[in-house]
């Protein structure tokens, strides 16, 4: 496909999604429409996408045409050649067009910074003068950060065998065993290094929220919202600790057994009828589900789905979570209570709710991490019951 040619597919996609479609749904209708297309055309077509729904407020907001076009005077792209009616090429700008490009957006600070304009009073509210900056952030990409397995192989060796893959990668500063991948992050679900279990997905957040629980030497751990299981993997894996796998939705954790073979490491996953007999843990750690508004550069669309009802719901879901996961509590053992929002309603508000309406708990430190350069935006409270 010529760069035209994928803009006009951008094009096609993004009226779905402005029609109301999911994004990964009217992208996987395309592609199974578009046999011609290859890997780099699926994987630009879904760059473009993403690139729009990132900033679809401070591009207008309009049609998927004038979404891209919006998008292509941004990046400084050549709209004539993108848009020039040749082969399958969207057809040139219209003279209303060209003169609706020439004028700015009267933006909002919300819809300038790209945040739901129902949203932007909670989003102040919470991140105070970082609002702005930490809004902004998640209008462009994110980097890609990996997990080097140490049961199976140090950085040195991970990072040669993702090269070989042609995968590169910088090791990372802030936490051991944590690499930026720096080209070809489409190839590490395919490559050897991913595939044999020496490397892992992960963000870079989650794993210093991961790192940075206080895990005594042998100490049991549960993680309470396991989903997937990445925080389970990473406990097993960078703790001295036996790793328990609960969800309240146990299909989420069919994958679990199968990564914890590749990385090598034994968790036990415990369904809920299970959980209540078992003896108690000296970590519970409690990843809630939340409107992931600390991870929108990777899901941009979430973001424009959010609605208040959505996120009460989310809250509920959350205290709801967190009492449980205090039950199975030992006596003396840690809570922590971990999102991926950077929302204090979702964050801090329900802890503190929390120790209110449970007399004896105490919150010995909370983190709210912004999303930047260097991962998501996470929260972390560490609770304790003395
Ligand atoms: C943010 S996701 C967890 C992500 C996972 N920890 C990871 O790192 O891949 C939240 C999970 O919490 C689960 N969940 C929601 N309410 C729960 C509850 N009351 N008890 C246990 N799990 C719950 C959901 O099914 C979902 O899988």
């Amino acid at each position: 496909m010529t760069p035209g040619a994928r803009v006009a597919a951008a094009i096609a996609v993004l009226d779905e999604i402005q029609g109301g479609a999911a994004a990964e749904q009217a992208l996987t209708a395309w592609a199974r429409g578009s046999r011609y297309a290859g890997s780099k055309d699926r994987a630009a077509v879904r760059d473009h996408v993403f690139d729009v729904l990132r900033a679809k407020r401070s591009l207008g907001d309009g049609s998927g045409r004038s979404l891209m076009q919006r998008l292509a005077l941004r990046e400084g792209w050549d709209i004539a050649a993108l848009f020039s009616g040749d082969g399958h090429a969207a057809a040139p700008l219209s003279a209303e067009e060209h003169d609706a490009l020439a004028v700015p957006l009267q933006l909002s600070d919300a819809a300038r910074c790209d945040v739901p304009e129902w949203l932007w009073p909670l989003w102040q509210y919470s991140l105070g003068d970082q609002a702005e900056a930490a809004a902004i952030t998640q209008q462009g990409r994110a980097a890609v950060f990996l997990r080097v397995n140490g049961n199976k192989a140090t950085v040195a060796q991970a990072t040669q065998a993702l090269a070989q893959d042609t995968i590169g990668v910088v090791a990372y500063p802030t936490a051991p065993g944590c690499l930026r991948v720096t080209t070809n992050p489409r190839r590490i679900k395919t490559s050897a290094a991913y595939l044999t279990g020496l490397v892992e997905l992960q963000d870079a957040a989650s794993q210093e929220a991961v790192r940075n629980t206080p895990v005594p030497t042998d100490a049991r751990v549960l993680d309470y919202c396991a989903g997937g299981g990445g925080k389970a993997l990473a406990f097993a894996d960078i703790h001295d600790a036996t790793v328990f796998a609960h969800d309240i939705a146990p299909q989420r954790l069919r994958d679990l057994p199968t990564r914890a073979k590749r990385a090598g490491v034994k968790i036990t996953i415990l369904p809920t009828h299970a959980l209540a007999d078992h003896p108690k843990f000296d970590v519970v750690f409690c990843d809630a589900p939340c409107s992931g508004s600390g991870t929108w550069r990777r899901t941009p669309d979430a973001k424009w789905r959010l609605n208040a009802d959505i996120l009460h719901g989310l809250m509920q879901s959350q205290a709801e979570a967190l009492h449980g996961a205090a039950q199975s509590v030992a006596s003396g053992g840690i809570l922590v209570y971990a999102t991926c929002s950077v929302l204090a309603d979702e964050n801090r508000n329900i802890v503190q709710s929390f120790c209110f309406r449970n007399p004896g708990w105490q919150i010995v430190r909370d983190n709210q991490r912004l999303p930047d350069a260097h991962g998501d935006g996470f929260y972390t409270c560490v609770l304790m019951y003395p």
